[in-house]
């Protein structure tokens, strides 16, 4: 089996001792690896797009966005799979992959095929999950050096400074042209949400269908019992959220909202109507308005047998 490896030197705080124990465990099974160890964001997207032969499988050594970055680069028919080795590996949680190099690496070599179906935002592919609003302003703002020392807790700390952000914009959302208003959604295609909190218990990554959760109450007290609602795995049945199956969601700016006294932190002027972002896996994605489309192939990724 011929198989690529694509390294994020910096994901997870650097992971390069477990690196060597996967491909170690790959090369005495039998594999013949390339290891390429990626630059900087959008560096392994060039690279497999470069490749003329990917090999059998291309495996994503790093977190979410890392396997983002690989999807948008693999070619029709290579197998995906995934070395957990990032902050929250939520596809990873979504697929039961186990984290330990040895094992990781004979799910590569010996794991069957799970057909997942990606989506696009405008263009461009995830896997997981996109989002807009709150969450989306999260990752917008998270700060990255932080992130390398303290990991999730750098996310912790966004979620505090951007509390204040939640309810200032509407955002008119189209569910298989159905229009909806809320003031934050996040739009998935699995279960798990930040690593190990359900977001959807309607959600699976086996299944062909994108799930919608809008957030439609306005309100810092809303959004915190949303919160610990996510945390007890309850979030779909709180009032004010509502849940809705898609393949395909258009976001766009409904209404900026009249001001607040609170403002987040190093804001200078708010609140102020402005480019709102999305993010995608995890990663800042771009700007609104977004087109969120379910794609018609799956892609065949690695998995316990
Ligand atoms: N050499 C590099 N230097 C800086 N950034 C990089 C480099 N290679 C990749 N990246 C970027 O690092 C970002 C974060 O990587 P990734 O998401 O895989 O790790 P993580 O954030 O630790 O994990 P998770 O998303 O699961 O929380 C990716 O969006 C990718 O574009």
């Amino acid at each position: 089996m011929n198989i690529t490896v694509i390294f994020n030197p910096t994901a997870g705080g650097g992971r390069d001792r477990r690196l060597r124990h996967f491909i170690r465990t790959l090369e005495q099974g039998g594999a013949r690896v390339r290891l390429y160890h990626t630059r900087a964001p959008g560096d392994a997207i060039r690279y497999l797009k470069g490749l003329e032969d990917q090999g059998n499988c291309v495996v994503a050594a790093g977190g979410d966005g890392t396997v983002n970055e690989v999807l948008n680069g693999l070619r029709p028919g290579v197998a995906l799979a995934l070395f957990p080795i990032g902050t929250a590996n939520v596809l990873a949680k979504e697929l039961g992959l186990p984290r330990r190099p040895e094992a990781a690496a004979k799910v590569v070599l010996s794991g069957r095929s799970l057909p997942v179906t990606p989506a696009t935002l405008n263009g461009r592919r995830f896997m997981v999950m996109c989002g807009v609003g709150y969450d989306a302003w999260v990752v917008d703002q998270v700060d990255l050096i932080l992130k390398r020392r303290i990991g999730k807790l750098a996310y912790a700390l966004s979620m505090i400074r951007q509390l204040a952000r939640y309810g200032k914009v509407s955002y008119r959302v189209s569910v298989d042209g159905r229009p909806l208003d809320c003031f934050s959604a996040v739009i998935t295609n699995g279960r798990y949400y930040g690593g190990s909190f359900v977001l959807s218990r309607q959600a699976n990554i086996a299944r062909a269908k994108l799930q919608v959760l809008l957030f439609q109450r306005s309100g810092v007290w809303f959004l915190l019992g949303c919160l610990v609602a996510l945390m007890m795995g309850r979030l779909e049945r709180r009032d004010g959220v509502a849940s809705v199956s898609a393949e395909k969601v258009t976001v766009e700016v409904s209404r900026y909202l009249a001001g607040s006294a609170v403002r987040p932190v190093g804001e200078a002027a708010w609140p102020r109507p402005g480019p709102e972002p999305i993010q995608a896996d995890g990663d800042p994605a771009g700007w609104l308005p977004a087109e969120i489309v379910l794609e018609n192939q799956a892609v065949p990724v690695r998995v316990p047998q």
